[in-house]
């Protein structure tokens, strides 16, 4: 069961490039069963550290992420949060390895991007909210293509995709075509997606971006056993609120400098700002 890869609809902002490219890269690569096996944990399973990458404009030249570190353990939630050009999706992108950095490196359980590319997407889930669906196949024949693109066993494929289906309320879908499903349907299928090669770490764009209360709180049980099962989780979103509730430590990047790091409580004590929204404002008007 391989249909060709197709470009996922809908794509059209930078988070949507990157889901996309994300998708077609794991279908290209990811062959090797050598690949699988993945390290005994580590206490940093996302490393990045000094990463940076500038772009060239017509007369100039545009620094979006400038010497970025931070690390996250399994079982970690951390919220990479800025306002718009931030350069959280430039270093998402240098992360899954879709994207160059000028300088500095990320680590994968291990895996450096640079040095196996293709080692650290097998590590990788990626959502994003702009995520597409191949919208001719059934909801079970998408997951278990991609399982397959992962080299991942057929029976244990099968089983992983009825058990994250009931997880993310989805198993009345299986059988029905993607491209009929509703945005919030659609962004259960995605999250399944993301798990079912079950990798150590998982980045969300935006992952409650367009859903209603009852696909907020569905994003939320997700990153919640994300966090029971020891994955190491990157989220970037525009809803502080949201971030302060799901997130056990912060990053608060600014023209690609992380600015600020911490727990919520850290956060309270460097900025003497209450909430995250209280700190932006703060921040962006500083510089
Ligand atoms: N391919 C590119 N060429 C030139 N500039 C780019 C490119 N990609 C990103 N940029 C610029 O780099 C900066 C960081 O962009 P990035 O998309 O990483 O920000 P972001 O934090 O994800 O923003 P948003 O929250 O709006 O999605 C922005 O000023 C953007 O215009």
């Amino acid at each position: 069961m391989h249909p060709p890869p197709a470009r996922a609809s809908g794509a059209s902002d930078a988070a949507a490039v990157a889901g996309d490219e994300f998708v077609c890269l794991v279908g290209e690569v990811l062959r090797a069963p050598s690949l699988y096996v993945f390290s005994e944990r580590s206490s940093r399973m996302l490393v990045v550290e000094s990463l940076t990458k500038s772009f060239s404009l017509d007369d100039s030249e545009l620094r979006a992420v400038d010497h970025l570190s931070f690390q996250i353990r399994p079982g970690e939630v951390f919220g990479l949060l800025g306002p718009n050009g931030a350069g959280k999706t430039t270093t998402l992108r240098m992360i899954l390895g879709l994207l160059q950095p000028d300088e500095g490196y990320a680590e994968v359980d291990g895996v450096r991007t640079a040095d196996d590319p293709i080692g650290v997407k097998a590590r990788l889930g990626f959502v994003s909210a702009s995520d597409g669906v191949y919208p001719w196949l059934s909801v079970r024949e998408m997951l278990l293509y991609f399982a397959d693109l992962y080299a991942v066993e057929p029976d244990v494929a099968a089983d992983r995709c009825e058990k994250l289906s009931r997880l993310l309320g989805i198993d009345s879908l299986l059988e029905r075509r993607a491209g009929t499903l509703s945005t919030g349907q659609r962004q259960r299928v995605t999250l399944v997606r993301g798990l079912i090669h079950d990798p150590p770490v998982m980045l969300l764009d935006e992952p409650t971006r367009g859903l209603d209360v009852v696909g907020v709180q569905t994003i939320f049980e997700y990153i919640e056993h994300l966090r029971e099962v020891g994955k190491a989780v990157i989220v970037c979103t525009h809803r502080l609120d949201e971030a302060e509730r799901l997130c056990d430590r912060f990053g608060l990047l600014h023209r690609g400098q992380m600015r600020y790091s911490g727990t919520l409580d850290e956060l309270r004590q460097a900025t003497g700002q209450r909430h995250l929204v209280d700190m932006f404002v703060e921040l962006m008007r500083s510089v």
